[in-house]
């Protein structure tokens, strides 16, 4: 009975990455009880014959106060079974498991050899629930709970903990994490870091020098409008750059031969045949993508590859006083782990933030009365975005040669198709935005 009642909550969370398809059955795969009231359950859910385990930290109260109203999932026997992650009274327990390096039926909780982790905190939820859970603690810590999980260490903490050590900058200091045993693998729960309180979003940041424009009357060029946000691309670029020269000084890299290249066409060619069968709307674009593909076929040059941030969008930086951090480095929810870790040219997290200028640039347009009209305007303060960003990573030290338009110009694709996916499932209003990318330019 319990199982049913969670196929049907997880079909409605933010964070489950099987939306779109029924859920045939899912199934309780571990149940252990942390604390009295506090239980961590790992799910196994069944779609299509594929598998996805999720992991729920659920609470159990025999009165519900009104406060956990909308974490409720199910009620048996008299019993109140909720999403024990919006519950403080509950979660404290994670940051102490942390702080005092303990394990618990399984889970080991860890801290960082050399930080404090102070317990008094209380969590909130972060509100933007995206493909985790992510708890925020007083204004100190921040920490994510992986919704889906796959067998092994999450890239993000291998990424942070591994910079962090090198006093990388751009980064927000590692704190502690969560970990079990899953098909007898080392598997990564959750992970906490420094909260950054006193910093914006770089989404909310563009969004904000978008509108300025869009406002601005008479009618003024993006460079002349009070909110231009070219100074800011060109510091992400530089800091874009930096991480990228920190990552292939901490991990191997790796150079591709130009026969091999052909490689590289062939794995956005699988992602489009995916996305086709699942989005109508990409396939009158198939010609336009296969001919971008195919100049990357004919390439001449060879490729240098090393670790890459692999999910690189304007939601994943933020700018504190002093300047850009990049989070979230655990590559694109859904990947196999391999994926995720796997080197790739580092031109692919460019064409990332390149494609979430043009999302930022055209977000606001979508039933916007006077698109038409604004329409110009988005595509100039994209492009001009776009140039300031590439000119921070160039200056910064990022490698963009000559030859690499052509692969350049395949990663924004190819992110644009996985876009294109990610917004049907997820927001369908928004599938404009990415379908955009495929006009001729
Ligand atoms: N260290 C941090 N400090 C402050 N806010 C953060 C921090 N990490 C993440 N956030 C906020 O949480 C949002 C989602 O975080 P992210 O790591 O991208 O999670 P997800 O993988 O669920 O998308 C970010 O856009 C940012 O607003
Ligand atoms: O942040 P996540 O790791 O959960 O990334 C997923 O969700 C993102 C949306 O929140 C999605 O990003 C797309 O939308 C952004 C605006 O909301 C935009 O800035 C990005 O350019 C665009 O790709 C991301 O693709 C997805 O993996």
């Amino acid at each position: 009975m319990l199982a049913e009642l969670l196929a049907a909550w997880i079909s409605r969370q933010r964070w489950f990455g099987g939306k779109g398809r029924p859920i045939d059955q899912l199934s309780i795969d571990s149940d252990v009880e942390l604390t009295p009231g506090l239980r961590h359950l790992i799910v196994a859910v069944w779609q299509d014959d594929s598998r996805d385990r999720y992991q729920l930290l659920l609470g159990e109260r025999t009165e519900l106060p009104d406060r956990l109203n909308h974490a409720l999932i199910a009620t048996i026997d008299d019993i109140y079974l909720y999403d024990a992650a919006h519950d403080p009274d509950r979660t404290g327990w994670l940051l102490e498991g942390m702080a005092h390096d303990e394990t618990r039926s399984g889970l080991r909780m860890r801290h960082v050899p050399g930080v404090e982790i102070d317990t008094s905190p209380r969590s909130l939820v972060l509100g933007a629930e995206q493909s985790n859970t992510s708890l925020v603690y007083g204004d100190a810590y921040i920490c994510k709970l992986f919704r889906r999980l796959i067998p092994g260490i999450n890239p993000e903490l291998e990424i942070i903990t591994t910079l962090a050590a090198r006093n990388a900058p751009h980064i927000a200091q590692p704190y502690g994490w969560i970990e079990t045993d899953l098909d007898g693998t080392d598997t990564t729960l959750a992970f906490m870091q420094e909260f950054l309180s006193n910093a914006n979003d770089g989404w909310d940041l563009a969004l904000a020098s978008v509108r300025d424009l869009y406002a601005s009357m008479p009618e003024v060029s993006a460079a002349e409008a009070g909110g231009d946000f070219a100074a800011e691309s060109e510091r992400l670029g530089i800091a874009t750059a930096r991480v990228h020269r920190e990552l292939a000084a901490s991990f191997p890299t790796d150079v591709v031969e130009s026969h091999e290249v052909k490689r590289m066409a062939e794995a956005f060619r699988r992602r489009l045949g995916r996305a086709v069968a699942e989005v109508p709307e990409l396939r009158q674009h198939v010609g336009a993508l296969e001919d971008a593909y195919h100049q990357v076929e004919q390439l001449t040059n060879e490729v240098f590859v090393q670790r890459v941030h692999g999910d690189y969008h304007l939601g994943q930086v933020m700018r504190t006083p002093t300047d850009w951090v990049v989070l979230d480095f655990e590559g694109e929810p859904g990947q196999p782990l391999a994926e995720r870790r796997a080197l790739s040219s580092p031109l692919r997290d460019v064409a990332g933030m390149l494609r979430s200028f043009d999302y930022a640039a055209r977000h606001l347009l979508a039933g916007h009365p006077e698109a038409a009209e604004l329409e110009p305007r988005a595509q100039e303060w994209a492009d001009r975005n776009r140039g300031t960003f590439l000119d921070g990573y160039v200056a910064g030290g990022g490698r963009i040669n000559r030859g690499d338009a052509a692969l350049l110009r395949a990663f924004e694709l190819a992110k644009a198709v996985y876009e294109v996916v990610y917004e049907a499932r997820n927001r369908p209003t928004w599938l404009p935005i990415p379908l955009a990318a495929f006009r001729p330019r």
